[in-house]
């Protein structure tokens, strides 16, 4: 079988070349070149495939390997032939050179039409372009959307905890706030003082100046007290024009002075708008581990003392 391959009646390549060294040098160091060049060729097709699986059209890459391997062989085999003619093999090897090239051939012009339809790289960029403009757009969207449920919050947040005729803090707030300072004033031992506030005769002003008048004192009396607390304290309602005015830091002999000056301030309220009014206030201080409920109790008790005792004044 080795004797039909090689059987010695061709004529090694050499020849034609007539073993001159110029055409030697030119044939071997450029089939040698061709050789390791479609060698390398072939691993690195196969090293990006397999490093690329992502990569539409593999096979066609394998199918461009197993090619340019094939054509390596035929140069390699030009080599040998210059030596021995082993053309049984030299034409075998470009036997199935020819078929992958064919098959590498009717592949490619089968997938021509996907090939094509790859967007190119200027429609990439021109797409990612876009993508990062309307990325833009979503995100100052998001930013003025986000901005526009802050607001709505706050709103929401603020008519959920303020009185909507005098604008204080409402009876539910005012409760959690005083009790946040209860519990702060226990646990450091601080002064916490209170005074509870309520309107004199305030049905008769309602009787008789009508409710929208009675409305106006109530607000009036708001804006007082608050004009007269510190940044410190703050005010709330705690029924219809009963308000209660919360004092952290405070003894009981500033609550006093403070409640004093509300009656006066509340006094020279001359207002053409607004009929004169008094009040009358029970001022108390958070005793050594006293509750929550026994301090607005008591504060309350000594309005009530002092409404008895003649109204438009402080009881301490
Ligand atoms: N206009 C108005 N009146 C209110 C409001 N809330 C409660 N009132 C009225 O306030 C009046 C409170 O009257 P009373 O509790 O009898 O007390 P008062 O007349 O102030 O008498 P003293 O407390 O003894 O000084 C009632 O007539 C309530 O209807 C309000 O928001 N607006």
């Amino acid at each position: 079988m080795l004797d039909i391959v090689f059987d010695g009646s061709f004529m090694p390549h050499g020849h034609c070349l007539l073993w001159r060294a110029d055409l030697l040098f030119l044939t071997l160091v450029g089939d040698g070149l061709t050789v390791i060049a479609y060698s390398l060729i072939p691993i690195a097709l196969i090293y990006i495939v397999k490093k690329r699986i992502d990569l539409k059209f593999n096979r066609v890459f394998l199918l461009f390997a197993g090619f340019i391997a094939f054509c390596g062989l035929s140069h390699a085999m030009g080599l040998v032939n210059i030596w021995h003619g082993y053309y049984f093999i030299a034409g075998l090897i470009k036997f199935t050179t020819g078929i992958i090239s064919i098959l590498t051939a009717i592949f490619l012009w089968k997938i021509m039409p996907q090939i094509l339809a790859i967007p190119s790289q200027l429609e990439l960029q021109k797409q990612n372009k876009e993508l990062l403009l309307a990325k833009e757009q979503l995100k100052e969207s998001n930013q003025s959307l986000e901005e526009k449920v802050k607001q709505r919050t706050a709103t929401l947040e603020k008519l959920a905890s303020t009185d909507p005729l005098t604008q204080v803090c409402n009876r539910r707030v005012l409760l959690e706030k005083l009790n946040d300072e209860h519990d702060r004033a226990i646990r450091y031992h601080r002064n916490l003082s209170i005074l509870m506030l309520d309107i004199d005769d305030f049905k008769s002003i309602n009787d008789s100046y009508g409710h929208d008048e009675g409305d106006k004192v109530i607000v009036a009396f708001a804006q007082t007290l608050q004009k007269n607390c510190r940044a410190l304290d703050y005010v709330g309602r705690y029924g219809g024009e009963e308000f209660i005015v919360v004092m952290p830091e405070t003894n009981i002999d500033e609550a006093s002075q403070l409640a004093n000056r509300i009656i006066e301030s509340v006094s020279e309220i001359s207002d053409n708008n607004i009929v004169s009014f008094s009040c009358s206030i029970g001022a108390a201080s958070l005793k050594k581990d006293g509750s929550l409920s026994e301090l607005i109790k008591h504060a309350d008790e000594l309005m009530y003392q002092a409404k008895a005792e003649g109204k438009n004044r402080v009881v301490s």
